[in-house]
This record gives C-alpha cells, sequence and structure tokens, in this order.
C-alpha cells in the first residue's frame, strides 16, 4: 500500500517572512492529518526556516533543488551536504522549470539522484514530455527516456524512498490538467519503465505524484486513479486554505 504524499511546490514565491505566516496558518489545520504524507518545497532562503519550524509536526520540508557535488566553485549553488547540515530530508531533482531556464540535462538529474540517495536524502523525480511531444505521439518515449536516463546505475535496493512527479509541461500553470485517465496512462508508462530497470517490487512501491494545474476541485478525480499516489502542487499550494483543501479532498474517497 502506497501512502499518498501531497507536496507543494513553492517556486519562487514567499519570503522567509511570508512563508512562516503561511505556516502559523496551516499547520494547525493539518495537524490531526494522518491521511497523506505533507511535503513543502519552499525557496532555498526560507527552506531553513520553515525546517525550523515543521520540526515536530507532521509536515516536512525540502529544497528545489540541489547540485551534486559536496563543495566546489559553483556560484549560486547549493550542496547535498548543506542541505543535509541544516536537517533538510527532501529534494525536488529536475523539474521542468529547471530543464528549461537552468539548462538541466537528463545526465546531470541522474547525477543529483545519485547524490541525493548517498545523503539519504529523499527525491522527487520530476519527469514530463512538451505539448508539442504529446501531439506528435512520442509521450510515451519521452518519459521512458527520462526514467531511463534518470536511474541509470541506479540498484533496485537503493530505490526505497525515491517518489517521481509525472508533470506534463502542458499542464503546468496553465489550467489545463491531464484528465485522470490521461495521467494514469502516464503514471502506468512511468511505473513500467521504473520495474523494467530496478524491478517490479521496486516499482509497485514507489510513488508517482501527478503535478499540473492541480486544484481543490481535481484533485479527488486524479486520486481516484489506481497509479497516481500524490501530488506536486504549485500556484494552489500557495494560499493555506487552498493547500489544506487540496490534501483533504486528495484523501477523502
Ligand atoms: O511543481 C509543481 C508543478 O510545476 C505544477 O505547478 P502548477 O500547480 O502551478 O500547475
Amino acid at each position: 500500500m502506497r501512502k499518498p504524499l501531497i507536496a507543494a511546490n513553492w517556486k519562487m514565491y514567499k519570503t522567509p517572512k511570508e512563508s512562516l505566516a503561511f505556516l502559523s496558518e496551516f499547520l494547525p489545520l493539518v495537524k490531526d492529518h494522518t491521511a497523506s504524507e505533507i511535503a513543502i518545497f519552499p525557496t532555498m532562503s526560507s527552506l531553513g526556516y520553515v525546517i525550523e519550524a515543521t520540526k515536530g509536526t507532521n509536515v516536512t520540508a525540502g529544497a528545489q533543488t540541489m547540485h551534486w557535488l559536496n563543495e566546489g566553485p559553483y556560484t549560486g549553488q547549493t550542496s547535498p551536504t548543506m542541505l543535509e547540515s541544516i536537517d533538510c530530508t527532501r529534494v525536488l531533482l529536475g523539474h521542468s522549470e529547471r530543464r528549461i531556464y537552468a539548462h538541466e540535462t537528463d545526465d546531470m538529474v541522474n547525477l543529483k539522484l545519485k547524490a541525493a540517495l548517498d545523503h539519504d536524502l529523499i527525491p522527487v523525480v520530476c519527469v514530463g514530455e512538451t505539448l508539442d511531444k504529446r501531439q506528435s505521439g512520442l509521450t510515451e518515449a519521452v518519459l521512458r527516456w527520462q526514467i531511463a536516463c534518470a536511474l541509470n546505475g541506479i540498484k533496485g535496493a537503493s530505490c526505497g524512498n525515491v517518489v517521481i512527479a509525472y508533470e506534463p509541461v502542458w499542464a503546468i500553470g496553465t489550467g489545463s490538467v491531464a484528465t485522470p485517465e490521461q495521467a494514469n496512462e502516464a503514471h502506468a508508462i512511468i511505473r513500467r519503465e521504473v520495474a523494467a530497470h530496478l524491478g517490479v517490487s521496486c516499482a509497485s512501491g514507489m510513488r508517482i505524484l501527478y503535478g499540473g494545474s492541480v486544484k481543490p476541485d481535481n484533485v479527488a478525480s486524479l486520486m481516484s486513479q489506481p497509479e497516481i499516489d500524490g501530488a506536486l502542487v504549485g500556484g494552489a499550494s500557495l494560499q493555506a486554505k487552498s493547500f489544506v483543501e487540496i490534501i483533504r479532498n486528495a484523501t477523502a474517497a
């Protein structure tokens, strides 16, 4: 049984003060929630504050990206050891906005995934096709390629905590959510590809989240699909009430 994970990706929103104001409204509203895990990925400037404020609660926090090396002359980067040093437990890897705007490649995502596993950080590896690729009938090929590259050289034994997020690029921030059936089909492709690399038992235990215009009123139908194990929420996670509604609706059925 895969426990759902509902995660907020705050992208480049919220100062530390705004992050803490969100938490003071949000944490009391979810304190008794046990039906899913809850995670927040704030900006790097807010991360330490959010980690401290969520200690001892049912909410955990993670970074939106990291480098794969422990230190070096890489201006602007944060390393896995630096995340560990502030008690960070999770990290997003290969988000399409990182792939597009920071030119992250599949090989870099693979290096980052290996580093995350070496440092016991729980990774959420993001994959997803562009509209152009979907319209050209290449969704399956893109997903299989991205998963194969990300998992290259990784052993099934170390897959326990890996989470995948399927985020069709055309659904991110557009209001054009994938239908539950489209998302379920994509998740099934991803799970089959994971099984081919890491084995069936690893794949069947792995959580695959859906991300892309998730809102309080569409999360339940997405979560009703057998292959969908949670959500990675952008815009609708920025308001505490809306994110709480998503968390509740995701596991209400
Ligand atoms: O990481 C989250 C996704 O990019 C989805 O963002 P969105 O919910 O604003 O579409």
